[in-house]
């Protein structure tokens, strides 16, 4: 059976594409056909190319085409909503849900990643969070772990349950290598969160994903 899950973080730069791609091989590991998608994307390099979805094709088993990978790619790493107004270019979530569609036909394990984190606009009129909505997926919340995250990761949930979504489960990710009191927050997310806790990915320079999905669980 396809799963598909929308995977959206506390922050930008958290770490979502690094446990997005760790997901992606620990789907794989087992067994299924997985595919990362990452429909809005902010920031690229000399070649034209943006690094999530550079990296979540490289986790992938499965490659599809650019425009069902990466529908909109802005050249600038901001805010996409102004890059897409910049640009002239509105983000369509009709587009983005048929390539969602389309991905779930080929491949039995989907994950699609936020930008940002979960409210960050798309338009003067819609945001992430909408997106979420409109595709129906459960959510996979990651968090990154470093002071601020507790409030970060509670409002974030709120957001996610305002919308009639799940959070599927949610992953600890090691963002720094000493965050103090790092036992005491984790277990307050764990009180706190009401969602399954895939795994605590620990802090690893270079982060290699296939690496830290030995960290991870598969959301049920
Ligand atoms: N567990 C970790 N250990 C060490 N470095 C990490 C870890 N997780 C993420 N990083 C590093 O932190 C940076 C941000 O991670 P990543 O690109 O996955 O964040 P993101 O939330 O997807 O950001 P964006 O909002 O741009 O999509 C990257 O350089 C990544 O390699
Ligand atoms: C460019 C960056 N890496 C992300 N793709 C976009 C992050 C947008 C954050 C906007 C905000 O919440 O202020
Ligand atoms: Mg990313």
């Amino acid at each position: 059976m396809t799963t598909a899950f929308f995977l959206t973080g506390t922050d930008t730069d958290v770490g979502k594409t690094h446990v997005a791609c760790a997901l992606l091989h620990r789907a794989r590991r087992a067994g299924r056909t997985a595919v990362g998608l990452k429909p809005v994307a902010a920031g690229t390099d000399e070649r034209g190319d943006n690094d999530d979805v550079l990296r979540l094709r490289a986790a992938s088993s499965l490659q599809l085409p650019a425009d069902i990978v990466n529908p909109y790619c802005f050249a600038p790493a901001i805010a996409p909503h102004i890059a897409a107004a910049e640009d002239g270019v509105e983000i369509d979530f009709d587009r983005i849900a048929e390539t969602v569609r389309s991905a779930r036909q080929q491949a039995d394990f989907v994950i699609v990643e936020g930008a940002g984190g979960f409210c960050v606009p798309f338009g003067i009129d819609r945001n992430g969070a909408d997106l979420a909505a409109q595709l129906q997926l459960p959510v996979i919340l990651v968090v990154g772990m470093r002071l601020g995250c507790l409030n970060h990761a509670l409002l974030t949930a709120e957001a996610i349950a305002a919308r009639g979504l799940i959070i599927a489960g949610w992953v600890a990710n090691c963002v720094t290598p000493d965050m103090l009191r790092f036992d005491e927050n984790l277990a307050t997310l764990e009180e706190l969160l009401l969602a399954p806790l895939l795994g605590v990915v620990p802090y690893q320079p270079g982060a290699d994903p296939e690496a830290a999905s030995d960290f991870l669980e598969l959301p049920a």
